[in-house]
């Protein structure tokens, strides 16, 4: 693979299309710049909320500066500004982006004759679009522009949705309960009962496993339905892309093939990235943030004064909210597991919910922190992991945030919010054995007793499978390995889309 700047007059032109969040923008842009480094051109499409929140926050422009083939255009998510864009809300800008975003993209995409930047460029060759925006997809039919879904999630948990019917034929969705309070539903029985409808999880996975948009009372629900059309339609396109590997999901991802053969298992992405970066003696760490939040740095200096492997890292990612008594139950764990730890706690991540204790924070939480925690609003999370002072990463099982720990070794502990992330953490611990799922349950006792086993207990034998499994990902992206053939084989179908 060539990962120079091509000198060709006139590369082919791929328009990338996430859903504009922190997790799936976080992927693509990982993807763009693969592309620019092999010379391709690439327009990626943004909400103009998401694109003013990297201008403010992320380093976009230094980071793009050296692909001249790199554009941004932006789009309206049509939510007001101060929309709420997190917990299950997120799913209001998908909705919304249905209503108003396929006008948009085609008025985008014919008034600039498919961006082709009044000649400079050749029109978008290829659109790679976020598997759940098919809106997007009838304008490029009807231009003759070819298309592949990228789904920024785990193979593990993409497969469940494509099984959807065979799930509710079988009568294992729609779940009775869903809709009474969390704690009753968390302990039913019947969730504990095994989904036997999708091939090759037969052994795995539970009803409370299978991705929370799936867990619903009534089959019409829209949350479902969407997923469920949208996934099963990604048989139309031209390929499927997927931020994973051979040896991480291979028997799924050979599931997957038999219904889409051109499937690209390209991950993990950031690492790939870094890798080509270094061999095109490219600096890979520095002014890289494509955060949508401002990046704590005091952290770093933190945790260059603890031991290593001392500290559990704790992030919940970009969307997860919590209440105010799930804050407690996790803050007063970990301040009793007697471990050290980082805690990320975005500005916008807890909900009211006190219980008529009012904001004050108990004297035991404020002393245990003071001597053993750091909590911020935002981390540059890969360089924290790579801390030699981390010893564990306490997650949501957001698919990026699996994957960078994977890539670096570290034990999980996991607490997964929502979506994907309730297949992801089902997969930590059962399939890969990297780490424990909290699945269900938000109890101080608990949360203690988790983090001192990933810590302590049963650090070693989490260590030992974290270790192969790093390697492995290695592996995948080392020249000659599945994830960087696979991307080549992506760049190869590209270029045919202009020969
Ligand atoms: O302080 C922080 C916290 C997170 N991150 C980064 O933010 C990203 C978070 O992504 P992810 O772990 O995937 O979680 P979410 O933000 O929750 O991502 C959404 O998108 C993912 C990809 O589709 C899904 O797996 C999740 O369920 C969905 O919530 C990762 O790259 C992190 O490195 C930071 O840079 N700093
Ligand atoms: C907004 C949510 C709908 C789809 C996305 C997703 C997926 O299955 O692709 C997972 O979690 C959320 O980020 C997205």
């Amino acid at each position: 693979m060539s990962r120079q700047e091509s000198t060709a007059v006139s590369p082919p032109h791929v328009l990338i299309f996430p859903v504009p969040l922190q997790g799936h923008v976080n992927s693509m842009l990982n993807l763009a710049e693969l592309l620019c480094l092999s010379g391709l051109h690439v327009t990626i499409l943004l909400s103009d909320y998401t694109h003013n929140r990297l201008l403010r926050h992320a380093s976009l422009q230094s980071r793009f500066s050296r692909h001249s083939g790199f554009r941004v255009v932006t789009i309206s998510d049509g939510l007001p500004a101060d929309h709420p864009r997190v917990g299950e809300r997120i799913v209001d800008i998908v909705l919304s982006l249905k209503e108003v975003g396929g006008q948009q993209f085609r008025h985008l995409m014919e008034s600039t004759d498919g961006l082709s930047d009044g000649g400079a460029r050749r029109r978008v060759s290829c659109l790679i679009v976020d598997g759940v925006f098919r809106f997007a997809i009838p304008v490029v039919e009807e231009m003759g522009i070819p298309y592949i879904y990228f789904r920024t999630i785990s193979a593990c948990s993409f497969w469940p949705y494509f099984c959807l019917q065979e799930i509710i034929d079988a009568g294992e969705v729609p779940l009775k309960g869903k809709n009474e309070d969390k704690l009753t539903y968390w302990k039913k029985k019947e969730m504990d009962l095994m989904v036997t409808s999708v091939p090759g999880m037969e052994r795995v996975l539970r009803r409370r496993d299978i991705p929370r948009f799936c867990q619903v009372e009534d089959i019409n629900h829209p949350g479902l339905q969407t997923m469920k059309t949208e996934t099963r339609r990604t048989i139309d396109a031209s390929g499927l892309i997927l931020n994973t590997f051979e040896d991480l999901e291979g028997p799924i991802l050979d599931e997957i093939r038999k219904h889409i053969p051109n499937l690209y298992s390209i991950g993990p992405l950031h690492a790939l990235l870094k890798a080509g970066l270094e061999s095109e003696g490219m600096e890979s760490s520095r002014n890289r943030s494509s955060s949508f939040w401002e990046e704590d740095q005091n952290c770093i200096a933190w945790l260059d004064s603890q031991p290593a492997s001392s500290v559990i890292y704790v992030s919940f990612g970009s969307v997860t909210i919590l209440t105010r008594d799930e804050l407690l139950e996790f803050w007063y764990g970990l301040v009793n597991s007697g471990h050290r730890f980082l805690w990320v706690i975005r500005p916008d991540s807890i909900i009211g919910n006190d219980n008529g204790n009012g904001n004050e924070i108990p004297v035991e939480l404020e002393e245990g922190t003071k001597s053993r925690g750091y909590m911020v609003g935002w981390v540059p999370q890969q360089q924290v992991l790579a801390h030699p002072a981390i010893g564990a990463f306490f997650t949501h099982s957001g698919w990026n945030s699996t994957l960078e720990s994977i890539t670096l070794g570290l034990p999980m502990l996991c607490w997964a919010y929502f979506a994907d992330q309730i297949t992801n953490s089902r997969f930590v611990s059962e399939v890969w054995k990297v780490g424990l799922d909290m699945k269900d349950t938000c109890d101080r006792i608990i949360v203690e007793k988790m983090v001192k086993e990933v810590m302590e207990v049963r650090r070693e034998e989490f260590l030992e499978r974290a270790d192969s499994m790093a390697t492995l990902a290695r592996k995948a992206i080392s020249e000659g390995g599945s994830s960087y053939l696979n991307l080549n084989g992506l760049i190869e179908f590209l270029k045919s889309t202009v020969s």
